[in-house]
């Protein structure tokens, strides 16, 4: 039910309007761009699509933002927030902040870079007619958001319980070619010893992560190491090479079923791009409250 010419009649301006507002954030701060793709997907995986990350604690709301994958880490709100308020100014109380979340993400990796050599992310139609919840999760969020020590399988599990394949799955991880990571997500697998990690990587991504929790554990690193800023497949590359940050990176190119799209994408740029733009419209889809279930949130950290 959702169509990309949802508010073609009621709010003709609202994707400018968003677009411009998210253009001079990531303008700010280009990390912006890959902190706006990760919200819609943290919203996408709790109760789906629907803006449910934004909610703050009150006495009915148990906010997400709290939970051990959220806190500290999810980032964005601000700039989702001055988006609101412009569309407001243009067409008060029709633009849902689930859309702006999902927008915000496509026009974020279409923005991803300014310098004029840095391949720009993949853009694609989005599909808009999302209703905000009157509810959040922090339970739902705990158990349904991936984790950073997450094995292959429950990775795997999860992303299908959302009605995502492994393929859409490693075409989204890809997202992971830009944006910053926290030495307490990858501090256990620098100092794994393990085989499974590149020793001169590791011995480089020490430098910055002391051994001690929980000394430097905001100290962040790229997790792309060679194109941190430009949306290209250099992710899946660093794969290759046992140079993933996270984990849960790494297993996707640890020996399982997923080995062989990670060697695709690394090899095939365009796939990448073209499967990583279907799996955020499918990411999309994911069960969004729409006609008369849901409301319009006039300011998105709360129920009116
Ligand atoms: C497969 C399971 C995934 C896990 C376990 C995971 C975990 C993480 C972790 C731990 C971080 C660093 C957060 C921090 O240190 O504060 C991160 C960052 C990020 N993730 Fe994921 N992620 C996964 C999949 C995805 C997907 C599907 C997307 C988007 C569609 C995504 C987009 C991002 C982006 C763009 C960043 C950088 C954010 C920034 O710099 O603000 N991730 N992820
Ligand atoms: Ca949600
Ligand atoms: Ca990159």
């Amino acid at each position: 039910q959702l169509s990309s010419t949802f508010y073609g009649d009621t709010c003709p301006n609202a994707l400018g309007t968003i677009r411009t507002s998210i253009r001079s954030a990531i303008a700010r701060e280009r990390r912006m761009a890959a902190s706006l793709i990760r919200l819609h997907f943290h919203d996408c995986f709790v109760q789906g699509c629907d803006a449910s990350i934004l909610l703050d604690n009150s006495p009915s709301i148990t906010s997400e933002k709290f939970v051990t994958q959220n806190n500290n880490s999810v980032r964005g709100f601000e700039v989702i927030d001055e988006a609101k308020s412009a569309v407001e100014n243009v067409c008060p109380g029709v633009v849902s902040c689930a859309d702006i979340l999902a927008v915000a993400a496509r026009d974020a990796s279409e923005y991803v870079s300014q310098c004029r050599y840095s391949p720009r992310g993949p853009s694609w139609t989005v599909k808009l007619g999302r209703k905000d919840s009157t509810t959040a999760s922090a339970s739902l969020a705990s158990r349904d958001l991936p984790r950073f020590a997450d094995g292959l399988q429950r990775l795997i599990d999860l992303f299908e319980s959302k009605g995502l394949s492994e393929r859409d799955m490693v075409a989204l991880s890809g997202s992971h070619t830009i944006g910053q990571a926290q030495c307490v997500t990858f501090r256990d697998r620098i100092y794994s010893n393990g085989s499974d990690i590149d020793a001169g990587f590791a011995s480089t991504r020490r430098r910055n992560c002391p051994a001690t929790f929980p000394n430097g554990n905001g100290n962040l690193a790229p997790l792309d190491l060679v194109t941190p800023n430009s949306f290209d497949n250099n992710y899946f590359r660093n794969l290759l090479q046992k140079k993933g940050l996270l984990q849960s990176d790494q297993v996707l190119f640890s020996g399982g079923s997923t080995d062989s799209i990670v060697k695709d994408y690394s090899r095939n740029p365009s796939t990448f791009r073209s499967d990583f733009a279907s799996a955020m419209i499918k990411m999309g889809d994911i069960e969004p409250l729409t006609g008369s279930a849901g409301i319009i949130r006039r300011i998105c950290s709360r129920v009116n």
